[in-house]
């Protein structure tokens, strides 16, 4: 059966993919993984499916993550998963290919840039534009970007942290560092690791960031039941850790965080800096939920700071209504030459 195809807008993220069809909506959510028998190169699972396999497959299965750090680090695990998103979202066979737009982090090369570009026509894209996540968070967020008014955006993903100062609909100031969601639960895993002398597995350490991480100390701690596998004995054990220990096992994470959101106020033109000590600071993605970091940002740099409605599907929902003014958006979204 043939179908027409709606243009797409896809946030292609380290931690989720996240696609949005004009006039549907978010219509897809899945975690950035991929299940491949080593043995055959076939892809077993992708999404949902595959994030349930991490850390628990036979040797001939692998799960793995395509991008990481914010970009692509497998490119041809990344195609065939596009490949396979795309085509749960329309359809296999169309009659008009989409037009597609994907968000990127502000700081990727040219290189990378080409990539993701190169993978999306891979996957069936009529053509590829480009939009760089903080333009997207923002779009996302309701903020009237087109002003001569300066707004901060500070969008914490899995990968990649990206804080820019944005007016006339361009990025005026940015900086983006690879300490986000994942660094958070790489620091959970070592500090179990050294303080508890316990190994345990991404998924716990995600869990635990969610359920008792944390920026700064609760008024009540909150405490979790942690299954994990003794380093000496090497049998498994459970164990209840607190939340603060979680805000010392984070500290310098969110410490990195709150420094490169200083380091940009710092070089704000200063009627832009004014206009954001006025309006707030905006902060978007998976990782601007963790406890308290909203707080931590602002009481370093004594500006509010608020999490979006949705922060998770800010960039997505922001990529998707940018499909509408392609041609406004001409100076910040690099168009590629499509493919046949
Ligand atoms: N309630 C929460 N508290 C803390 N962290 C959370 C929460 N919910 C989600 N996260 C984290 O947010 C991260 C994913 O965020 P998001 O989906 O915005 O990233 P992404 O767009 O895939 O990544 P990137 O933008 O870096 O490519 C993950 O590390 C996830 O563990």
């Amino acid at each position: 059966m043939f179908g027409f195809s709606s243009d797409i807008g896809i946030d292609l993220g380290t931690a989720s993919v996240l696609v949005f069809v004009k006039g549907r909506g978010i219509v897809l959510q899945e975690p950035s993984v991929v299940a491949i028998d080593k043995n055959t190169n076939h892809i077993l699972a992708v999404g949902q499916e595959a994030r349930r396999m991490l850390g628990r497959t036979p040797g001939n299965i692998v799960a793995i993550r395509p991008l990481k750090d914010g970009v692509i680090s497998d490119y041809e695990v990344t195609e065939k998963m596009l490949k396979y998103f795309i085509n749960k979202t329309v359809g296999k066979k169309w009659i008009f290919k989409p037009k597609i737009i994907v968000c990127v982090p502000s700081g990727v090369t040219e290189v990378e840039k080409r990539a993701v570009i190169d993978a999306t026509n891979e996957a069936g894209a009529k053509m590829t534009y480009l939009i760089e996540e903080p333009i997207a968070a923002a779009i996302g967020a309701g903020l009237d970007i087109a002003q001569p008014n300066g707004h901060m955006i500070v969008d914490i993903g899995g990968g990649t942290s990206d804080v820019a100062v944005i007016s006339l609909g361009g990025i005026v100031v940015s900086n983006s560092i690879k300490v986000a969601g994942d660094k958070f639960d790489e620091a959970i895993i070592r500090y179990m690791r050294k303080k508890h002398n316990i190994m345990i597995g991404e998924r716990t350490a995600e869990e635990m960031k969610i359920n008792i991480g944390g920026a700064c100390d609760r008024e009540e701690e909150v405490t979790m039941n942690v299954r994990g596998r003794n380093l000496v004995s090497g049998l498994p054990v459970n164990i209840v850790v607190g939340s603060s220990e979680m805000v010392e096992a984070l500290e310098e994470s969110v410490m990195s965080i709150a420094d490169a959101v200083h380091s940009v106020l710092e070089k704000t033109p200063p009627e832009l800096a004014a206009d954001i000590a006025d309006q707030g600071i905006i902060m978007t993605g998976g990782g601007g939920l963790l406890w308290g970091l909203d707080h931590l940002i602002s009481e370093r740099t004594g500006i509010p700071v608020r999490v979006a409605e949705e922060a998770v599907s800010c960039v997505a929902k922001g990529t998707g209504k940018a499909l509408d003014s392609l041609h406004l958006l001409e100076n910040d979204i690099r168009n590629s030459r499509s493919r046949r």
